[in-house]
């Protein structure tokens, strides 16, 4: 068996699945994957579907595709083409470009029962993040290599040839006289990964390959678990979760280094707002100092204050001000009001709210935090306030708990 096959098997461990997706683009990375996964299904590896995300942004993409499934029906594998709408995409286009490819490879997993797909990022990707993050100063985070797998939308995505350099997945395709698509973008210095590529190959001389940097990038990531391993242990500890605020003991968070209260602090923004990027790192050093001096500071539509003993992690008034969602719907991506009858909409409290409540202090919530709160409202008027202690029939239920803050700070 060759190296690349051992790597790739060893992935995969003692219990590979019966079945799963390969996420080919027609590039030299996925379609080696797709033939190391190919020689593994005839000797008992899974057996093998593969997708090509057509994004529709490249005139030619289609042919890529159609290239990609001409090669798998030679291979006897099952192949289909996912097409993406990108026109209706705003901001950065690559970004959601790639967000679109995952989702969309998830619905096609879960439509064809496969609770499993490969995709073929390599030792070269790594090296080359690694790069890119050192030029944007990034701190252990941030070089940490990218995860060798990871859950999405109910399926795991796979990365099997992590470990593997480029060059060597090429050899494998020329050997088997393979001829892989060059995405013309590779070679477009204007992209921050195409200029890393060329200094990757400059760093070779020194003994800088993208191996070794690769090398490097896996000891972080093995660092960056161990730290999310003692935040998630130390938040078991002194975090808890009160109507939909986190709050933390103040002493016992005066007392943790930097770096873990850092980490707590970050979940906690990503738990509240839903949101997968982090605030920027001088946001948050400021964010940080906030909360060691006890001082009122707002991030990301979150508000941070002291308050008896704790620190307190609350919704914006204004983040939420003009949210409404149908009762039954989900508000602010986190709250669901059921129980009472009748149509009626999801809003926070406001002033106003808080004035038809009269009694709101009895829900235990400091002022602020119960005017973001949610209050369902019927016409214009305020029926039911379950945080604000008036429940009249309704609940109020918190979709993202204590348990879903905690399994953050591993991400
Ligand atoms: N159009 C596509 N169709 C199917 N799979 C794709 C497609 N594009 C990328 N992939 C899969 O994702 C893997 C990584 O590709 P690429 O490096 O372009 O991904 P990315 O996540 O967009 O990149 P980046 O590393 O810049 O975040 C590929 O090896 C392939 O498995």
């Amino acid at each position: 068996m060759s190296g690349a096959e051992e790597a790739l098997r060893a992935h995969f461990g003692a219990g590979p699945p019966d079945a799963m997706g390969v996420a080919v683009s027609g590039g030299s990375d996925s379609l080696a994957l797709l033939h190391l996964m190919r020689d593994w299904q005839d000797e008992g590896g899974p057996a093998l579907r593969v997708a090509t995300v057509d994004h529709g942004l490249r005139t030619e993409a289609g042919a890529e595709a159609a290239q990609v499934a001409r090669l798998c029906a030679g291979l006897g594998v099952a192949h289909d083409t996912l097409r993406w709408d990108g026109q209706a995409a705003r901001g950065n286009l690559p970004d959601a470009a790639r967000r679109a490819r995952y989702r969309l490879l998830a619905g096609w997993a879960r439509r064809h029962g496969l609770r499993d797909v490969a995709i073929g990022h390599t030792a070269d990707d790594v090296a080359e993040t690694f790069l890119m993050r050192l030029a944007r100063g990034s701190g252990l985070d941030g070089l940490a290599a990218m995860r060798d797998r990871w859950r999405d939308g109910g399926v795991t995505f796979h990365r099997p040839v992590l470990t593997l350099g480029r060059d060597g997945l090429r050899d494998h395709l020329r050997a088997r006289g393979v001829a892989w698509a060059d995405d013309p973008t590779n070679d477009d210095t204007t992209y921050t990964r195409t200029r890393a590529r060329v200094a990757l190959a400059a760093l070779a001389p020194l003994g800088l390959g993208a191996d070794t940097l690769a090398a490097t990038a896996a000891r972080l990531r093995a660092a960056r678990t161990a730290l999310g391993t003692c935040a998630r242990r130390v938040a078991e500890e002194i975090a808890h979760v009160d109507g939909g605020d986190l709050l933390w003991r103040r002493d016992d968070f005066d007392a943790l280094p930097d770096e873990i209260a850092r980490r707590l602090l970050v979940a906690g923004v990503a738990w509240m707002t839903g949101r997968d990027y982090p605030p920027r790192g001088t946001a948050m050093a400021a964010f940080l100092g906030a909360a060691r001096a006890g001082r009122r500071m707002t991030l990301q539509g979150c508000v941070l204050s002291a308050v008896r003993g704790h620190l307190r992690l609350s919704r914006e008034y204004r983040a939420v001000a003009g949210l409404r969602a149908p009762s039954g719907a989900v508000w602010d991506g986190r709250w669901r009001a059921t129980g009472g009858t009748g149509r009626a909409t999801v809003a926070a409290l406001g002033p106003a709210g808080l004035r038809a409540c009269p009694g709101w202090r009895a829900g235990g919530l400091p002022h602020g935090p119960a005017l973001a709160s949610p209050g369902v409202w019927r016409g214009g008027t305020l029926i039911a306030a379950p945080l604000a202690g008036w429940e009249n029939g309704w609940r109020l239920e918190l979709l993202r708990g204590l348990d879903d803050y905690l399994d953050r700070l591993l991400a």
